[in-house]
């Protein structure tokens, strides 16, 4: 088993999993697109390009991507794997015993390769093959013609959501939205059965409470920070604590509870890191964001303190004087045009490096002028989704930020010592 390890926001980049978005997107209509979290109807071939070019981007800075729907049909070359994720999307009781049976016959002629493209573009109606001698029964005579045998999965495109990586654990995260739950029975196969990650430890499993990886920033290596809203729930947050207390992949969990709105779903929607001591940051919100601070205690129950300032609280757990903040846009108003198009959503491939979409002007703008390089992707199309790069991306290796250990991990005045980076502000 290659290892893998993640313990930064900003470590160097070695290997992210992508999804290149595929015939899931060319489901969106206007009639559904609301339910499936789009905001618009995206240009499939265009945002192909778009997510193309992102991966181009990474490859060029030596990142090693790995494409899910590859991973799933790898993964569905395995018996088990294969018969669980048949299983999971035949279960619905919305099917009912005809259609469910046609369905199954239909999926079992299927290659690894073509049953993956059918779990994440989904079944419609005109795809299931019926005749008179294989009637899909009454389910079927009153399904839509717009309506799906298996619901698509647009939004796979969003690989930050469905897991994320603590230390050398994964998370198989718990989403909230009925249009995105089953997206993490693909990654918790992923993990469980294909070749490269077998035998990786789960700290979260689906099924527990709701819980996104949007919502999970690894501040400094033993160091969380989990935004509770929309989708995170503070039991999604309690669970993901005690799980990673246990496990002693960090000592100290930042709870921040964030609007619950369209456009702050994730905290990754207003908050990312740039450099170890530096986060890109909606200015809307950074004086009112607050953070429960949830440390281990010896017995493992998680204790809490706060509410404090998000800023403040954040710096004394990392062990630092103070987080440099970068603001998202200029004045008010461009603040909220680029944090609406993704703006705080970049993607670190190193310290004071990262990914960020080429629209938003201002806010790359800013970055550099606080020393942060930006490799700017277009997004346009991609953009529809209300995603970003870091959104886009699910990393699986980042180098430990040098001089600190891997877990179980130092006291935050130790952290802080081990710091390799100065601050752009020396
Ligand atoms: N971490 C993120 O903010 N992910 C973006 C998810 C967008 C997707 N359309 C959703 O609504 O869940």
């Amino acid at each position: 088993m290659v290892t893998h390890y993640v313990d930064s926001e900003v470590g160097v980049l070695g290997t992210v999993i992508l999804h290149r978005p595929g015939p899931e997107l060319a489901r969106l209509t206007p009639r559904n697109n609301d339910s499936l979290l789009f905001d618009a109807i995206p240009w499939v071939g265009r945002a192909q390009e778009e997510h193309d070019a992102f991966a181009a981007a990474l490859r060029g800075r030596g990142v090693e991507v790995l494409y899910l729907a590859d991973l799933l049909a790898e993964t569905l070359a395995v018996a088990d794997a294969r018969s669980h994720l048949t299983e999971q999307v035949l279960v619905s009781p919305r099917l009912g015993d005809a259609l469910r049976r046609r369905t199954a016959e239909q999926l079992a002629y299927l290659d690894p390769a073509a049953l993956a493209d059918v779990l994440i573009a989904g079944l419609a109606h005109e795809e299931l093959r019926i005749s008179p001698e294989r009637p899909g029964g009454l389910v079927y005579s009153l399904l839509d013609r717009h309506d799906f045998v298996i619901d698509p999965l647009p939004n796979l495109l969003f690989t930050r959501d469905s897991a994320v990586w603590v230390g050398d654990r994964v998370a198989v995260t718990s989403l909230a939205m009925p249009a995105r739950r089953r997206e993490s029975t693909l990654t918790d196969a992923i993990y469980r059965h294909h070749p490269r990650f077998v035998g990786t430890e789960l700290v979260y499993h689906p099924g527990l409470e709701h819980l996104e990886g949007g919502d999970v920033l690894l501040m400094a290596p033993g160091v969380l920070a989990v935004g509770v809203g929309e989708r995170t729930t503070p039991a999604g947050a309690e669970r993901l604590a005690r799980q990673v207390f246990a496990a002693d992949l960090a000592h100290t969990m930042l709870v921040v509870p964030i609007a619950q709105e369209r456009a702050t779903m994730h905290l990754d929607t207003v908050c990312t890191m740039v450099d170890v001591d530096a986060v890109l940051m909606y200015p809307n919100v950074a004086d009112t964001l607050a953070a429960y601070t949830v440390v281990a205690e010896p017995d493992g129950e998680p204790r809490v303190s706060g509410p404090a300032p998000f800023l403040r609280a954040a710096a004394d757990a990392m062990g630092l004087d103070r987080l440099r903040v970068i603001d998202t846009g200029l004045d008010p108003v461009t603040a909220e045009r680029e944090q609406w198009d993704d703006g705080n959503n970049t993607l670190a491939l190193a310290p004071r490096l990262c990914v960020g979409y080429e629209r938003n002007v201002e806010t790359n703008a800013q970055l550099e002028r606080a020393g942060i390089e930006v490799i700017r992707i277009a997004g346009s199309e991609l953009g529809s989704g209300r995603g970003g790069p870091r959104c886009m991306s699910c990393p699986v290796t980042r180098d430990p930020l040098p001089g600190v250990r891997k877990g179980p991990f130092l006291s935050p005045s130790d952290v802080q010592g081990a710091l390799p980076y100065p601050s752009a502000e020396g």
